[in-house]
């Protein structure tokens, strides 16, 4: 279980406060306006934020004084957070080791999780060479051979077309059911969460609620959803 325990954040004039807890193999989707503190909530489970007071918590494991690298946390940004100049297979070796000097095995591991994303054949490409769905499945193999238990997205299929978009949510789908991984995604289209998440947590008005059960959140939207989904 992933424990959110009386986090608060201020960051300029933006306040976030979160309580809540995310039960381990769940697929959590968050729904809010814009600004309202969905890529902050991921960067305080990530490591990338620290919060004013409150404890991030996995397993009952306190992560909260941890450095990103050390937790048990990989997150897929909007960009692929791809190096231009490393190849594909490069790129993906980095989730293990950030000097690159992979062993053998290591090495298998990254042709394995490439070749799960459907990329076998591209490894000695750049990344400015494949489509961007292909640097997608690219970003998402790194996630793969991190094998960490959470995983985190940040709208990083965003800028693709919408079955593409779609394609690569079942590939991300497949990929936590295979790995029993916790899922925590950032979502502006309803349908998306509704394609792939359990449960939905609304962060609006500088909080956020617990998660609850997709389909009971889209029968009996709160206010805060209601607002947002407009009409
Ligand atoms: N480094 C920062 N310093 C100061 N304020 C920040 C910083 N990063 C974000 N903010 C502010 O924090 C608030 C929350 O931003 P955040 O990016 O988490 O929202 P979001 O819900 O992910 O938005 P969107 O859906 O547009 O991506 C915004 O008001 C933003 O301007």
């Amino acid at each position: 279980m992933l424990r959110l325990e009386h986090l608060t954040l201020t960051q300029g004039g933006f306040a976030l406060s979160a309580d809540l807890s995310v039960a381990t193999g769940s697929k959590l989707a968050l729904i809010g306006p814009s600004g309202a503190g969905k890529s902050t909530l991921l960067n305080l489970i990530a490591g990338f934020s620290a919060p004013d007071q409150g404890r991030v918590l996995w397993q009952d494991a306190d992560l909260t004084d941890l450095p990103p690298g050390q937790r048990p946390v990989s997150i897929l940004f909007q960009d692929n957070n791809h190096f231009p100049h490393l190849t594909i297979a490069q790129n993906v070796g980095l989730g293990l080791r950030p000097d690159l000097k992979l062993s053998e095995d290591e090495q298998r591991q990254v042709r394995e999780a490439l070749h799960h994303v459907g990329l076998s054949g591209m490894e000695g490409r750049k990344p400015g060479t494949l489509s961007g769905g292909q640097q997608s499945r690219a970003a998402l193999a790194r996630v793969l051979v991190q094998k960490r238990p959470l995983i985190l997205l940040d709208e990083p299929f965003a800028a693709l077309g919408p079955a593409l978009k779609v394609e690569m949510l079942q590939l991300v789908d497949q990929v936590v059911q295979e790995t029993g991984g916790t899922l925590i995604m950032v979502s502006h289209q309803p349908e998306d969460a509704k394609a792939i998440a359990s449960h939905v947590s609304v962060v609006a008005g500088g909080t956020v609620t617990a998660p609850i059960a997709t389909d009971q959140l889209f029968a009996n939207p709160p206010q805060a959803l209601r607002d947002y989904l407009g009409g």
